[in-house]
């Protein structure tokens, strides 16, 4: 009998690849299914060596060879290996969960109701209920803009690899813009890739792609989904169109990107500055970066944009690396509206809310339009007070405070850890009986609007609120629908939607995000206010933003008030530059955790003294920070520090952690402690 080699990656915690053989050859990039140890798993052959790294009479069989898909091709593979290389990750915690889950899963090929497979089972269904896909009703297409048509002259789309931000102020026709690009793509039979951050709040952007998408003969073009939200069986339906070159759009969020696609033209990032393209837990990789990497790969265009890039975008741009591509104006002939500051230290404030901001509501009512009041903080208090003893709902679990939430019940919620108690009705420290809810969050101002003003239809849009499945939808049909006079809502409102009768947007404790600890909170506050000025006067004139504001002379209102993104970056670049942070250096970052803090930190300590090795690679370009602990350090009793490192030098920083990181693993467990490495850290 034969045996021919094959080296496997297995979704493990274990570096490396897995020796199997099966008595036929097996292609590179198909599924198998193996033993590895007491348990059955599907890994993926990366290689098909001569000879097996281990001895040969110990190395076993595979199961079974899963060839109802074909192999993943050379590109894809390259993909992953990049990704696995970048982020310092085994291969197989990329190859393995990125693929839709029934090709990940034994049970759907092995259990008595397999039926030959989960590919075998869908084509059997789809063959049952052959429905013809709905055609979308056709949005016609308006003229561009001058801008709109400049922008699109300056892209190529078969010129390589070229790079482009188009940097569009809020309303400005990106959209529009990435329709016309993506027909050009699509008309020389090429598929087109469409990232955004977040599907579920975004329902109207399948909607134009469908609308618009269309060929000469006006037939659409086929369009898939993907995101998280998908049940399995959809996702891989929808996963084999794409990858056997049946759909020639993939519509999705950042997990899309690792979709192979036999045909790619071109990639699309909409809101490229998004944190949601940062995966945060496994395999942390950012879907943007890699989405330039894949451009690059292909020799095909990447189209980022963006009403407030990330600073690293900017900064490329600048630098010549990205082609600028500018909508200055609004598309519609609508000026942007004018952004106020209220200083909050001057004003005779009620309950916290300005007369400028209460005289504005009342106007915007009257006139019978609407108005957002945006605060990014759900729930109705986040802090009960003792005023007896200044007792404060700390969460027994983390280093925060538990939340207060009304309804149907009211509980305290901390919004680290999730848990939820009871409310206090007295102090438990001094029996107290009048516990005050302290600050305000969403439920509380939806609470005194409705109060203050009982003749409008106050309506809150937060996580809370669209809990259940296809509720956030409902609730935002209800706003377009002109059924709401205020909403109130968290940044979940603040993206991408386009109301049309909305005349004011007031912005509640934009504050406390001015002073995160996090260098990146400015960038994030202006971008966050931008996108939420940008929801008003989008289709009528006299549209108004307030912002409430202690502190009207800081930068980031200053430039939020003239609307000046590049003045913004600039400032904010100039910073970075001088204490040296990114886009000017290169970040890596380890948490580690551990039921006692000391732990964490000696782990940290001891992982920084064995950093100094003269004999590592890159250490003389490479800093590292001392530990510290996180601000909330301890999040459902685990304990949480981190350690910073940093080079101005990319390849330095890399080879340093590859020689470095690989020794922590047996110090953690010394230490009793867990940790993750994250390359291009956003939190910090
Ligand atoms: N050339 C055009 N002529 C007329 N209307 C246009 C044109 N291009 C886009 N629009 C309309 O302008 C509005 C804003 O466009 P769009 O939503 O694409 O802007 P955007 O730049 O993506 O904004 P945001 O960043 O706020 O999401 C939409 O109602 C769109 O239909
Ligand atoms: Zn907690």
């Amino acid at each position: 009998m034969a045996k021919y080699w094959l080296r496997v990656a297995l979704d493990v915690p274990l570096a490396g690849l897995f020796d199997y053989y099966h008595e036929e050859p097996v292609a590179i990039g198909t599924r198998v299914l193996v033993s590895f140890g007491v348990r059955q798993l599907i890994g993926m052959v990366i290689q098909t060596p001569e000879q097996p790294e281990y001895n040969a009479e110990q190395v076993k069989a595979i199961r079974m060879v899963l060839d109802d898909v074909s192999p993943m091709p050379r590109d894809w593979l390259a993909l992953a290996q990049f990704a696995a290389q970048y982020y310092h990750r085994p291969l197989g915690e990329v190859v393995i969960p990125v693929l839709p889950s029934p090709l990940r899963r034994p049970a759907a090929y092995t259990g008595k109701l397999s039926k030959g497979g989960p590919v075998a089972r869908l084509r059997a269904r789809q063959k049952k209920s052959s429905t013809p896909p709905k055609r979308a009703k056709a949005i016609a297409a308006p003229e561009l803009t001058a801008e709109q048509a400049a922008a699109l002259e300056q892209i190529h789309i078969d010129q390589g690899a070229r790079r482009y931000l188009l940097f569009g102020v809020t309303g400005s026709g990106k959209t529009e813009t990435y329709m016309r690009v993506a027909l050009q793509v699509l008309a020389q039979g090429k598929q087109v890739l469409f990232m955004v951050p977040e599907i579920n709040l975004t329902p109207q952007f399948e909607h134009m792609l469908r609308g618009r998408l269309v060929d000469e003969h006006n037939q659409p073009y086929r369009i898939a989904v993907m995101h998280s939200g998908l049940a399995a069986g959809k996702r891989l339906e929808n996963w084999l169109q794409v990858y056997e070159g049946d759909a020639n759009v993939l519509l999705g969020t950042r997990l899309a990107l690792f979709t192979p696609m036999p045909n790619l033209g071109l990639i699309i990032v909409d809101e490229e500055h998004d944190h949601s393209y940062k995966q945060q837990e496994g395999l942390r990789y950012s879907a943007r970066d890699l989405a330039l990497w894949r451009g690059q790969q292909q020799q095909i265009p990447v189209v980022l944009g963006s009403a407030t890039p990330s600073l690293e975008s900017w900064h490329h741009a600048q630098q010549g690396h990205y082609q600028l591509l500018t909508l200055s104006q609004r598309a519609k002939s609508v000026p942007l509206p004018a952004i106020e500051l209220v200083d909050t230290r001057r004003a005779q404030l009620e309950q916290g809310y300005s007369p400028q901001l209460i005289t504005a509501l009342e106007k915007t009512l009257e006139a019978g339009q609407q108005a957002l009041i945006f605060l990014n903080r759900r729930g109705y208090a986040p802090v009960l007070h003792c005023g007896s003893c200044g007792w404060l709902s700390q969460c027994p679990h983390c280093s925060a405070y538990a939340v207060l939430h009304k309804g149907y019940k009211h509980y305290m919620q901390c919004h680290h850890c999730g848990g939820q108690s009871p409310v206090a009705k007295h102090c438990p420290d001094c029996g107290y009986v009048d516990l005050t809810p302290l600050g305000k969050g969403t439920q509380r101002v939806e609470e005194y609007l409705a109060q203050r003003f009982p003749q409008a239809r106050v309506l809150r849009i937060d996580a809370d609120s669209t809990r259940r499945k296809g509720s956030a939808e409902a609730l935002f049909a209800q706003v377009h629908a002109g059924e709401v006079d205020i909403l109130v809502g968290t940044q979940m409102v603040s993206k991408g939607h386009d109301f049309s009768r909305l005349a004011l947007v007031g912005v509640l404790n934009a504050d406390t995000m001015l002073f995160a600890q996090d260098f990146r909170a400015p960038e994030r506050l202006f971008s966050q206010l931008m996108q939420v000025a940008g929801r008003a006067g989008r289709h009528q004139t006299g549209a108004r933003v307030l912002v409430q504001t202690d502190y009207p002379e800081h930068v980031v209102y200053q430039a939020l008030v003239q609307q000046d993104y590049p003045l913004f970056a600039e400032h904010q670049l100039q910073q970075r530059q001088q204490v040296g942070l990114p886009p000017f250096v290169y970040l890596a970052l380890i948490t580690a955790e551990s039921k006692q803090l000391d732990q964490a930190m000696a782990f940290l300590r001891h992982a920084k003294q064995w950093a100094q090795h003269p004999e590592l690679p890159g250490m003389e370009h490479v800093f590292v920070y001392d530990a510290v602990p996180l601000r909330i350090m301890r999040v459902a009793n685990i304990e949480r520090a981190q350690l910073l490192i940093e080079s101005p030098n990319r390849l330095a920083l890399h080879a340093f952690i590859r020689a470095w990181a690989p020794q922590l693993d047996e110090l953690a467990k010394y230490y009793r402690c867990k940790f993750v490495l994250e390359i291009d850290p956003q939190d910090i």
